[in-house]
């Protein structure tokens, strides 16, 4: 598998006398298209790591290989470019421009790529079905609901060619049921091939994964096989059940955690 590989990971900040050891030496493998909620309380690490995984920061020590490239040989806008080809970011908070449509705000990283606008935004559109938002594109973010809005954010993160999905607190500022619609649009969207990785407090979301990574204070804590097969995702059922646990089915032996 190329996937994701970390190993013997730290992220401490600040200087000696005030250093947070935010990650604290994590080693954890995700294959490709699997499913992966990091859980755990507020402080435990998870933005940081999310951020680590995404190149959005830069490892104190240990090793971080994203499909088979060593993140801290690569220089800032090689990882620039690696974020805008390959990787998407969802946030808790809607972070969608409301001066645009959503069909606007989901072509733009396209377009920043040097896309062509009408391709862009054909390809926005496709990634507005994806997230079951087909109709949607003309409107603008005041238009729809929150939980339509955090959609559409997913279907900026997952424009184009990218397959790895980072998404910290998705549902945090959304009610339940909201909530509920988004995480299984993450799901839908992983069954079709897309690597994601989600952070969370809420042990509900636990149910769409198909590990569950337990985070506390910057270390693992422990991982589970989540409940995913129960979800309604016939796709998934086999790999969450065994993610991690067997050698005997081809994903679960890549899934397989050193921590
Ligand atoms: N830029 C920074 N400078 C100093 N300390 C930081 C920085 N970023 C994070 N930390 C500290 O690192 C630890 C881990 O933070 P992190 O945001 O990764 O946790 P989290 O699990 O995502 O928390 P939350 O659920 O509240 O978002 C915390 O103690 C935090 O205060």
């Amino acid at each position: 598998m190329a996937g994701i590989r970390i190993s013997g990971a730290r992220r401490t900040y600040g200087s000696s006398g005030g250093e947070v050891h935010a990650v604290d030496g994590i080693d954890l493998k995700i294959a490709d298209g699997e499913f992966v909620v990091l859980m755990g309380a507020s402080g435990s690490g998870k933005t940081t790591l999310l951020n680590l995984i995404g190149g959005l920061d830069r490892l104190s020590a240990g090793r971080l290989e994203v499909w088979g490239t060593d993140l801290a040989g690569l220089s800032e806008a090689r990882l620039a470019g690696l974020r805008m080809t390959s990787i998407g970011f969802v946030f808790q908070e809607l972070n969608l421009l409301p001066e645009l449509t959503l069909q606007e705000n989901v072509a733009l990283p396209l377009e920043g790529a040097g896309v062509p606008r009408a391709e862009a935004r054909r390809r926005a559109d496709e990634a507005l079905a994806r997230v079951g938002l087909a109709e949607l594109g003309p409107r603008f973010p005041d238009e729809v609901s929150g939980g339509q809005q955090q959609r559409a954010a997913i279907a900026r993160a997952v424009v184009g060619e990218r397959r790895l999905l980072l998404a910290d607190e998705p549902t945090g500022a959304l009610d339940s049921a909201t909530g509920t619609q988004v995480m299984r649009t993450l799901r839908e969207l992983c069954d079709s091939g897309v690597t994601v990785v989600v952070s969370t407090h809420n042990p509900a979301n636990a149910q769409y994964a198909d590990r569950v990574v337990r985070m506390r204070d910057g270390r693992i804590d422990g991982i589970t096989a989540g409940n995913s097969a129960t979800a309604g995702n016939s796709a998934t059922a086999g790999n969450s059940a065994t993610a991690g646990n067997s050698a005997a089915t081809g994903n679960s032996a890549a899934t397989g955690r050193s921590a």
